[in-house]
C-alpha cells in the first residue's frame, strides 16, 4: 500500500495542480457554506443568553433569524460546490477509461496468443465507476470536514476555550484509532477487488470453453473451481466487514464521547461561569456539525478512500498476468512431465441399451448389445439419423441410457472418473472446436501436464497436421479460429485427441471435411495409436480399415468384418455395392440419405 500511495501521490498532485482554478472555486464556495456552521452554535448561544434568558425575546429572534439566513446561504453555496465537483471528477473518469483501454490494447497486441483479458470488463465498468464515485465522495467530504471543523473550533473558542478541553481529547483518540484501521482496510479492499477480478476471469474462461468442459466431462471440476473463487470473494467481503466494525468504534469515540462528556460536565461548566447559551451552542456544534462531518469523513476515508487508492493502483498498473483459458504450454527446454502412454485401451460393453430423446420419443437405440475389445478399432456405419452420434455420446458418458448398462473398463460409464488415467476418453465431434490461443495451447488442451515439442511434432506428423502448423508459423503461432477452414479445424482437433492420454478415442465423423488421402492418414494414425478406437465412418474406405464394423439399421445392429457383413447384412451390401475392390481409393458416402432412406 505504501508503494501504491508513493506511486500515486505525484500523479494526484499533477492532476490537482492542473486544476487549481477549480480547486479555488471549490474552496470559496466551501467557505461560504461553512459560515452556517459557525453561526449554528454561536447564533444559538447568543439568542439564548442575550435574548430569551435575558428577557429580550426580539433579540433572541434576530439571532435565530441570522442563524437561519446562514443556513440558506450555505445551501446556495452547496450548489456552487457541486458544479465545481463535476469539473474535477469527470476528467478523472475519462482519463482512467482512456488508460485502461490503451493498456488492454497494448497487452493484447504484445501477447496475441493469450486468452482475452476478461478482467478488463471489471476495470472498465465497475472499477472506473468506483474510482469516480469514491473520488467525488472524498473531495466533498474532506472539504466539508475541514471547513466544518474550522467553523466549529472557531465557534467553541469564541464561546469558551475550556470547551475545547472536553471535546478535543476523545475526538483526537477516535481519529487516531480510525487512521490505524486505514492500512489493514486497504489490504482487505485490495483482496476483495482481486477476488472480484478472479471471478470475472474464471467465468469468462468457463463461458468460452463450455463446449470443451462438457465434451471432457469436466463439469464437476469446473463447478468446484468456480465455487472456490466465489468462496474467496465471500471471505474477502467478510474480512472487510470486520474492519468496518472497528471503524464504527472509532466513530463512537470521536463523535459520541465528546457529547457525553459535555453533558456530564455541564453542571461543573456552569459553575465555572459558562452561560447556558454557551453549553447549548457547544452541544449544537457537536451534534449538528462535528458528528455528521466526522461520520461522513470516516465513512468516506475508510471505504471510499481506501477503495479509491486500491482501484487507482490497479487501473494505473495495467492488467495483471492472467491465466490462459488453455493449459500452460510445455516448453522444449523443460523435460515434459511423464504422461503414461495409453495402455491397450479399455473394453467397452453395452448391455441391452435403449435410448430415446424424451419419454414419448421413439427409441433411437433399442436393446443394443455390443462389446468392443481392448485395443480394438471399431467403425460404426448406417444411414443418416440412425443413431451413430447418439451411440458415441452414450459411450462417452454424455448421455445416459433409459434402460440397460454401459461399462468402460468394467466401470459404469457415468461414474466419476477420479484420477485413474485408464478411464479417460475423448470424443471428437464433426464440428471441431478450436479456440483463440496458440497452436500449442490448442494441441495441449487435453494434456494439462504438457508435452515436449518433439511429442507435438510426432502427433502432428502422424495425423497430417504438420503442413498446417508450418503454414501457421509453428506451435507458438497465434491461432484465430475464424480464419481456419472446417478441415483445418478438424486436423487441430485430431492432433489434440492424438496427444491426449485417453486410452479410448471416439471419432464421430471427425474427418468428414478432410480429403480422402488426409482422412486415411489421420485414421491410420489413430489405428496405430495404442488404445480402443471407435469411429463413426464417413466413407467406405474407413470401414475397410477397421478391425470390425457395426452396422446400425433401425432397431437392428449387425457386427462383423467387412467380408462377414457382405454376406450377412443386406444393408452393408447395399452400402458397399458400388465400391470396387480394385479401386481402393474410390470413396462412397456411407451416410448419404438418398441411398439409405431412414
Ligand atoms: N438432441 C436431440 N434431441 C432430439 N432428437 C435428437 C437429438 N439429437 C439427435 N436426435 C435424433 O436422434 C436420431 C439419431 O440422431 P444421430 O445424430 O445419433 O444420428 P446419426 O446416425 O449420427 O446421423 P448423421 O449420420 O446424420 O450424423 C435422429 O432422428 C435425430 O433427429
Amino acid at each position: 500500500m505504501t508503494t501504491a500511495t508513493a506511486r500515486l501521490l505525484p500523479r494526484a498532485r499533477r492532476f490537482l495542480r492542473r486544476r487549481t482554478r477549480v480547486l479555488l472555486l471549490l474552496a470559496g464556495w466551501s467557505l461560504l457554506e461553512s459560515a452556517h456552521t459557525f453561526l449554528g452554535g454561536y447564533g444559538l448561544a447568543k439568542a439564548l443568553d442575550q435574548g430569551f434568558l435575558a428577557g429580550h425575546t426580539g433579540v433572541g429572534l434576530v439571532w435565530l433569524g441570522v442563524t437561519a439566513l446562514a443556513v440558506i446561504v450555505g445551501g446556495l453555496a452547496g450548489r456552487g460546490v457541486f458544479r465545481g465537483l463535476a469539473d474535477l471528477v469527470e476528467p478523472l473518469r475519462d482519463g482512467l477509461v482512456r488508460q485502461v483501454v490503451a493498456r488492454s490494447l497494448t497487452h493484447a497486441v504484445a501477447q496475441p496468443a493469450r486468452a482475452a483479458d476478461s478482467a478488463v470488463v471489471s476495470r472498465l465498468t465497475n472499477q472506473t465507476e468506483i474510482a469516480r464515485d469514491s473520488f467525488a465522495g472524498l473531495v466533498l467530504v474532506a472539504r466539508s470536514f475541514v471547513f466544518t471543523a474550522a467553523g466549529a473550533v472557531l465557534g467553541l473558542l469564541s464561546l469558551a476555550p475550556q470547551l475545547l478541553l472536553i471535546v478535543v481529547p476523545p475526538l483526537a483518540a477516535g481519529l487516531l484509532l480510525f487512521l490505524a484501521t486505514l492500512r489493514p482496510m486497504a489490504a482487505r479492499q485490495r483482496a476483495f477487488l482481486q477476488a472480484d477480478e478472479d471471478l470475472a476471469t474464471q467465468f469468462g474462461a468457463v463461458a468460452e470453453g463450455l463446449r470443451d468442459v462438457v465434451a471432457c466431462g469436466a463439469q464437476q471440476r469446473t463447478a468446484d473451481r468456480a465455487y472456490g473463487v466465489i468462496e474467496d470473494e465471500a471471505r474477502a467481503a467478510r474480512q472487510l466487514a470486520r474492519w468496518a466494525a472497528v471503524r464504527c468504534l472509532a466513530l463512537g469515540l470521536a463523535g459520541q464521547l465528546p457529547i457525553l462528556l459535555l453533558l456530564v460536565t455541564a453542571p461543573w461548566l456552569l459553575r465555572q461561569g459558562l452561560t447556558p447559551g454557551a453549553v447549548l451552542g457547544a452541544l449544537a456544534y457537536l451534534t449538528q456539525s462535528l458528528l455528521p462531518a466526522l461520520h461522513t469523513l470516516m465513512n468516506a476515508l475508510g471505504s471510499a478512500g481506501t477503495r479509491l487508492l486500491v482501484v487507482l493502483d490497479r487501473l494505473t498498473t495495467g492488467p495483471a498476468p492472467q491465466p490462459s483459458t488453455a493449459p500452460p504450454p510445455a516448453t522444449t527446454q523443460e523435460p515434459a512431465p511423464h504422461v503414461p502412454a495409453p495402455p491397450d485401451g479399455p473394453r467397452v460393453e453395452l448391455r441391452a441399451v435403449t435410448f430415446a430423446y424424451g419419454p414419448a420419443a421413439r427409441p433411437v437405440l433399442h436393446d443394443l448389445d455390443l462389446t468392443v475389445e481392448p485395443g480394438e478399432h471399431l467403425v460404426v456405419v448406417g444411414p443418416s439419423g440412425i443413431g451413430k452420434s447418439t451411440l458415441t455420446a452414450l459411450v462417452a458418458g454424455l448421455l445416459a441410457p433409459a434402460h440397460g448398462e454401459i461399462r468402460v473398463a468394467g466401470r459404469p460409464v457415468r461414474a466419476p472418473l477420479g484420477t485413474d488415467p485408464s478411464l479417460l476418453r475423448v470424443l471428437i465431434p464433426q464440428q471441431a472446436y478450436v479456440f483463440s490461443g496458440t497452436v500449442r495451447e490448442n494441441l495441449l488442451y487435453l494434456r494439462p501436464d504438457g508435452a515436449s515439442t518433439a511429442a507435438l511434432e510426432a502427433a502432428s506428423d502422424a495425423v497430417g497436421l504438420d503442413a498446417l502448423v508450418r503454414r501457421l508459423g509453428g506451435f507458438d503461432a497465434p491461432l484465430d479460429p475464424g480464419t481456419l477452414s472446417q478441415g483445418e479445424r478438424q486436423l487441430i482437433a485430431l492432433g489434440r485427441a492424438h496427444l491426449s492420454p485417453a486410452p479410448l478415442v471416439l471419432l464421430d465423423e471427425a474427418t468428414c471435411h478432410l480429403d480422402p488421402a488426409a482422412e486415411m492418414r489421420a485414421e491410420r494414425a489413430f489405428a496405430e495409436r495404442p488404445g480402443t478406437l471407435i469411429v463413426v465412418a464417413h466413407r467406405i474406405t474407413s470401414a475397410r480399415r477397421a478391425d470390425r464394423i457395426l452396422v446400425l439399421d433401425g432397431n437392428r445392429a449387425t457386427c462383423g468384418t467387412h467380408d462377414e457383413l457382405l454376406e450377412r447384412s443386406p444393408l452393408y451390401r447395399d452400402l458397399a455395392g458400388s465400391w470396387q475392390p480394385d479401386a481402393p481409393e474410390r470413396e462412397e458416402n456411407l451416410t448419404a440419405k438418398s441411398r439409405f432412406p431412414v
